[in-house]
């Protein structure tokens, strides 16, 4: 056996705490663990449910081929020292649901559990899954006044995602070669930019008329909405799970990618005080930087519009919170 040297014996793991151990949680639990990129303490309110989803990941382990350690746990201590907490606590929609529908039941369960988490690991990382996904990414960072660098929001890697499957679906090449970009809230006013979406570098524009990029962008507007009515009982899980996955990566592999992620803005695209997807180069400190691209006046419009909405649910969630106070 090659002797390991005494500084990689000393090198402690990252560390990622996972709250909400529900359909989304123990699935990145399992990409994160899988993919060897930290290792996972996975936190739910409910009694038995963490620690059975963990020593199920870890009864996996050498069949996957990967030494992660993945903690299942109902109290916050466990937690404690996380370079990345991501909240995925609360309730999912179910069919007629809005996600916006959300945000009484939802907005103080992220209260309670950021404020848990951050206590824990105060120099962590915040990325917000739970819906509505805006709206809670500005309630996580209003209960912990972390630096805004530090706050963040998973959608706009879902939504182009989708668009990125269904473009490649459409024309029938590999979804490697494909790349799109969809910014604005996770919701029914995203904002798809097609001049953006490219196979290969030659934008879909020149490759599909206009009533096709029109039929994707709506496909790829009620994706979330197509497989809650599929599922019934939740929304999707893979590939958000995969999403935030790429998010956590970047930043703990120091990548600096170029992600569209819920950000804090401070002026950019001329908004302010709201969190909502935007370019953003991920990479150790979080938010790096954001990305102000070169938008039609139309879909600056539409960003507008979609962070108006946000702005006005931020609104409602902060009255119910402190109406509970
Ligand atoms: N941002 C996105 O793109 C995106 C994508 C998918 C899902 N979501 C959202 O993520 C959330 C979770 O979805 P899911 O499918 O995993 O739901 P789920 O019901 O499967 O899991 C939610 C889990 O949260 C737990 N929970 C509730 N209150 C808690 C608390 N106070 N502390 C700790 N855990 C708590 C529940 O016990 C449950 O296990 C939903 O709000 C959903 O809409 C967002
Ligand atoms: O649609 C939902 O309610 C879940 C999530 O936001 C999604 O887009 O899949």
């Amino acid at each position: 056996m090659t002797p390991v040297s005494p500084a990689i014996q000393q090198q402690k793991p990252a560390r990622v705490a996972v709250v909400g151990a529900g359909k989304v949680g123990s699935t990145l639990a399992q990409r994160i663990l899988e993919k060897n990129i930290a290792d996972v303490v996975l936190l739910d309110v409910v009694e038995g449910l963490p620690q059975g989803v963990a020593l199920d990941l870890l009864e996996a382990r050498g069949l996957e081929d990967h030494d992660g350690f993945i903690l299942g746990t109902n109290d916050y201590q466990d937690t404690a020292n996380s370079d990345i907490v991501v909240v995925t606590a609360g309730r999912p929609r179910t069919p007629g649901m809005d996600r916006n529908d959300l945000i009484h039941i939802n907005a103080s369960i992220i209260a309670q559990s950021v404020k848990s988490a951050i206590a824990h690991s105060p120099n962590a990382i915040l990325i917000l899954v739970t819906n509505p996904l805006d709206v809670m990414t500005y309630v996580a960072w209003q209960v912990t006044q972390l630096p805004t660098t530090r706050v963040m929001g998973m959608a706009g890697v879902l939504d182009s995602a989708r668009l990125q499957t269904f473009i490649a679906m459409e024309l029938g090449v590999a979804i490697a070669d494909v790349h799109a970009m969809v910014l604005g809230g996770h919701g029914d006013l995203m904002v798809p930019l097609p001049s953006y979406c490219t196979v290969r570098g030659v934008p879909i524009t020149e490759l599909l008329d206009q009533s096709t990029i029109e039929r994707l962008i709506e496909r790829t507007r009620n994706g979330g909405a197509e497989l809650v009515k599929l599922f019934k009982t939740g929304g999707a899980y893979y590939a958000p799970a995969s999403s935030v996955c790429r998010m956590v990566e970047a930043i703990l592999h120091n990548q600096s990618r170029l992600l569209p992620t819920a950000a804090y803005l401070q002026g950019e695209y001329g908004l302010n005080d709201v969190f909502v997807g935007v370019p953003c180069r991920l990479g150790a400190n979080g938010v790096e930087q954001i990305l102000e691209l070169k938008l039609s006046d139309a879909e600056l419009a539409a960003l507008h519009t979609s962070a108006e909405s946000v702005r006005a649910n931020n609104k409602i969630a902060l009255e119910a919170l402190h109406a509970k106070v």
